[in-house]
């Protein structure tokens, strides 16, 4: 069941009709429905079962306070990348406790600040980290929770921006180079080894890359036990797929259970760090049309909503489906591409699309649950939209429209020039 469906025309998120939401909150805005998150959150979970996991949801898919909320009083852990991350999940109740930090740039104050707050573990993406871990560790009087994030060297067959786990991206260590670093991260005084970690890119729409690389995973956690490293862990990242069009991904229960098969009697702990699979479906981006363009080559709608506001069809042509919120009988059919007021032309929400609209109608663009308003900008001096969580028939207002005072505040006043 869709949490976001059409009753009489017209497309509800949850209990509430869109339009309601957006008569209070204006547009554009993005709409979560805490139901959909639940679900998402809850199907990883059951798959696992009785496997013993974690999820550790991760929070750059969408960062916004009430959605870490709602996860974190499922239980959820979760997967963070930076050290405002790690505050954000602190501040939305989470545990840190429960929490891995990835990232293949972290830096010192960010170590520091995790190690205080007692992560769950670090996933060490190269030997310079490890290092710098261990040091930082020493000066705290800590021992550091490690795990190695491995390259596995695997196709994801998914976007070239988005695929981590092949030997030409930055991520993590070469997996064949993987038995020695375990073996000097032994050797390290503030350092405690706990598991093994790859994430191999993101948006994968089949199981075998993932089994492939587990197989390549658990080759190395074998060759570990021969040299007296045991591991407590072991972590498949993210990436999952969701269904954005026509792509059919295995549902989060298929690829846990595949997960859950080949691990078999294995003594590890299964972490997975899924981010989109949670949240992209669980969100929208609404947009009013504020003009038709109707043109020879190409017509376009011009909504209020931008590559600012949503990124992702201008920086991977994504597509994501638009529709209109309330039927409009009046209006006619005609292809359009729909477009922002953002000076570029790399600037549209989608392209070739058939919609029945007139000027101050309201659209969805599906799916921006994930990689949306976090990946949103002030490009053009706009100001970043709201986020509201629907839950049943309440509509909270999550995080409210930036101001353009906001947006100025942090700069310093105006310095005196010469002349
Ligand atoms: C280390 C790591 N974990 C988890 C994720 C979440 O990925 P996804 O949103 O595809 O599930 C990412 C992003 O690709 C990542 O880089
Ligand atoms: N931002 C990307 C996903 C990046 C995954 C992060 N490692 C997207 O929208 O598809």
């Amino acid at each position: 069941m869709d949490f976001f469906n059409r009753r009489d025309g017209e497309l509800y998120a949850e209990e509430v009709p869109v339009s309601r939401i957006v008569a209070q909150y204006d547009s554009p805005c993005y709409i979560y429905s805490r139901a959909t998150l639940e679900r998402h959150f809850r199907a990883y979970d059951q798959a696992l079962g009785d496997l013993p996991h974690r999820i550790c949801y991760a929070v750059k898919a969408n960062g916004n306070l009430a959605v870490l909320n709602v996860l974190a009083r499922l239980g959820a852990g979760f997967d963070i990348v930076s050290g405002g991350e790690l505050e954000r999940v602190i501040r939305a109740g989470g545990d840190p406790g429960n929490t891995v930090f990835s990232g293949v740039g972290k830096q010192r104050w960010e170590l520091e600040r995790a190690l205080e707050a007692g992560v769950y573990c670090f996933n060490v993406e190269s030997e310079a980290e490890l290092e710098l871990l261990n040091t930082v560790a020493g000066e705290q009087g800590r021992r550091a929770p490690v795990s190695l994030r491995v390259n596995p060297d695997v196709d994801a067959g998914t976007h070239p921006y988005i695929s981590t786990g092949l030997r030409d991206n930055k991520f993590g260590i070469d997996i064949n180079r993987a038995r020695d670093v375990y073996g000097h991260a032994a050797s390290l005084a503030h350092l405690d080894i706990i598991g093994v970690d790859c994430h191999i890119g993101s948006q994968l729409t089949e199981t075998e890359p993932f089994l492939d690389a587990l197989e390549r995973v658990l080759v190395l956690v074998d060759s570990l036990a021969e040299d007296g490293i045991t591991l407590h862990h072991l972590d498949m990242g993210g990436g999952l797929g969701v269904p954005y069009r026509d792509e059919t991904p295995p549902s989060p229960q298929a690829y846990g259970e595949a997960l859950r098969e080949r691990l078999g009697a294995r003594n590890l702990e299964l972490i997975l760090e899924p981010g989109r699979s949670i949240a992209a479906n669980a969100g929208i981006m609404v947009t009013r049309v504020q003009s038709l363009k109707p043109g020879e080559a190409r017509s376009f709608a011009i909504v209020d909503a931008a590559m600012n506001d949503l990124i992702r069809p201008s920086l991977y042509d994504a597509w994501q489906g638009i529709e209109s919120v309330v039927d409009n009988s009046l209006a006619e059919t005609a292809v359009y591409d729909v477009v922002g007021p953002v000076c570029e032309t790399g600037d549209f929400l989608g392209k070739d699309r058939e919609l029945a609209i007139q000027p101050g109608d309201l659209l969805a663009v599906r799916s921006a649950g994930a990689y949306g308003f976090v990946m949103s900008s002030n490009y053009n001096a706009r100001n970043r939209p709201p986020e509201i969580l629907v839950d049943g028939d309440h509509v909270y207002l999550a995080r409210r429209r930036e101001t353009l005072e906001e947006q100025m505040a942090p700069e310093l006043p105006l310095p005196e020039l010469d002349s």
